[in-house]
């Protein structure tokens, strides 16, 4: 499904003629199967946000390679990224990124409006994935007017209505508490059971990692752990 190869990165900081590099990855090697939940892990600054733009186009890598369900993604042009990345990958942030001006029904909605589905289609649809989620009586409400959990679920709803077959998450239960992080994982279970979307998931959270099927740990940029959960891939976990 996504397969890094020799991945090395820097970027150039400093004024113009005091330039200099700061090395944030060297010669980074992992494989993601499909279906699988990969966590990445490490301290902070150890390159794990980078990694992430890297496998979803934002940013290309100094060096080395990055394949997505057989795409060359590490050198697409900004326009070809951007149409891999709407038709291949959801994405969660810890922040949430709903839109402030518009409910929660309409912050899901967004995705089928923009691929121009009929409105009855899509009705439907947001009312499905919002009961799923457990938000649907909160459909009329704008994000300010929701709990972080909530809004969170509303973030999450949003990069899976489409099914995309990848979903990169960054911190996605930073901003949660015990019972919110709980549910949502649940919810991250069952999508990759019953959908058999693969996620990608940075977190300093061993809750968050104890779902993964695979733990990569980054330290200074460079890979010093690729473990694998003993967690059959599209098995349903307790
Ligand atoms: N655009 C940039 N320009 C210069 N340096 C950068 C840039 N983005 C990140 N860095 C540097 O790269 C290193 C890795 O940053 P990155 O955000 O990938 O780490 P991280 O592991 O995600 O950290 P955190 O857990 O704190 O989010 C850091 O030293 C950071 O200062």
């Amino acid at each position: 499904m996504i397969h890094v190869e020799g991945v090395s990165h820097y970027f150039q900081v400093g004024k113009r003629g005091k330039e200099r590099k700061v090395p944030v990855l060297h010669d980074i090697n992992f494989s993601v199967a499909k279906q699988e939940i990969l966590a990445i892990v490490g301290r902070s600054g150890s390159g794990k946000s980078t990694l992430l733009n890297l496998m979803s186009g934002y940013t290309k890598p100094t060096s080395g390679s990055i394949e997505v369900m057989n795409k060359k993604i590490s050198e697409m042009n900004e326009g070809n990224a951007a149409q891999f990345r709407l038709e291949h990958y959801g994405f969660i942030f810890q922040s949430f990124q709903l839109i402030a001006g518009m409910t929660a029904f309409e912050n899901v909605e967004l995705p089928l409006t923009l691929k121009k589905m009929n409105t009855q289609a899509r009705r439907k649809q947001v009312q499905e994935m919002l009961e799923r989620f457990g938000i649907a009586e909160f459909g009329s409400h704008y994000p300010g007017e929701l709990s972080g959990g909530q809004q969170q679920r509303v973030a999450v709803a949003r990069a899976l209505i489409l099914q995309p077959p990848i979903i990169l998450a960054d911190e996605p239960t930073g901003s949660l508490d015990n019972e919110n992080e709980k549910q949502l994982l649940t919810i991250i279970q069952q999508l990759n059971h019953e959908w058999g979307t693969t996620f990608v998931i940075i977190t300093h959270d061993e809750e968050v990692a104890s779902i993964a099927h695979r733990t990569i740990t980054l330290n200074d940029g460079r890979i010093i752990a690729n473990v694998p959960a003993h967690r059959e891939i599209g098995g349903l976990q307790s």
